[in-house]
C-alpha cells in the first residue's frame, strides 16, 4: 500500500483490508451473540455502508433480514431545518430489534435526523453499528452500541468512503495527507 491519487489529493494508507476484515468478524461475533434469538433487522445507510455491510452480514450467524435504505435530505422550511427522508424502507419495525449500519459517524448530523423517525416506529430496539467514528468532529452525539474504529478528524477514502465520488472500491482505507 502506498500513497495514492485521488482527484486534485492525496491519501496515505490507514487501515488495511485485513484489519478491516478482521474487526469486522469481531463486531459480526459480538452482535450474533448479543441478538441471538430476536432475529433482527439490519439497516444499512447507502451509499457509503455497502462493503462494510455485505462484510459484517457475511459473518453474523444467527437468523436476521438486512434491508437497504437511501437518505436523501433536503432544505426544509425555516422551522424543520434540513429534512431527510429515507427512500426503500418498506419494513415495518414495529416491535423488532433493529441494527443501523453505518460506514462512518463523523459530526453525528445524518443519525440525529433519522434515528427519531426510526423510533416514531416504535421497534422494540434501535441500535447502532458503525465501522468508524471521529469523537473530534462530532457535533451530534449517537449512542453507538457496536463500534470498529475510533479515528481522528481527517477525511478518509476507501472501502465504501468516497472522494467526490471516486474511491469507494478500495479494499482499505485511506487517510487524506494535508
Ligand atoms: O455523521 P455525519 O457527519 O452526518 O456523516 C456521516 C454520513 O456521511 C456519509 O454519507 P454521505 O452523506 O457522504 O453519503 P454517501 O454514503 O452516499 O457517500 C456516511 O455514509 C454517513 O451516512
Ligand atoms: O471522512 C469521510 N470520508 C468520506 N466520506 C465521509 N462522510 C463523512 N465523513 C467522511
Amino acid at each position: 500500500m502506498s500513497v495514492i491519487q485521488v482527484h486534485d489529493k492525496q491519501f496515505q494508507p490507514y487501515i488495511s483490508a485485513e484489519e478491516l476484515t478482521q474487526r469486522i468478524k469481531e463486531m459480526a461475533e459480538q452482535i450474533s451473540k448479543d441478538l441471538d434469538g430476536e432475529r433482527p433487522l439490519f439497516i444499512a445507510i447507502l451509499n457509503g455502508s455497502f462493503m462494510f455491510a455485505a462484510e459484517i452480514f457475511k459473518h453474523i450467524s444467527i437468523e436476521a433480514e438486512i434491508s437497504f435504505v437511501k437518505l436523501v435530505s433536503y432544505k426544509g422550511t425555516k422551522s424543520t431545518g434540513n429534512v431527510i427522508t429515507a427512500i426503500g424502507l418498506d419494513e415495518d419495525l414495529y416491535g423488532r430489534t433493529v441494527v443501523i449500519l453505518e460506514d462512518i459517524i463523523d459530526s453525528g448530523k445524518t443519525l440525529s435526523m433519522f434515528l427519531p423517525q426510526l423510533e416514531h416506529q416504535q421497534p422494540k430496539k434501535l441500535m447502532v453499528t458503525s465501522l468508524l467514528t471521529k469523537p473530534d468532529a462530532i457535533t451530534h452525539p449517537i449512542k453507538i452500541d457496536y463500534l470498529g474504529f475510533s479515528v481522528p478528524n481527517k477525511f478518509l477514502l476507501g472501502y465504501g468512503l468516497d472522494y467526490d465520488g471516486l474511491g469507494r472500491n478500495l479494499p482499505e482505507i485511506y487517510q487524506l495527507v494535508e
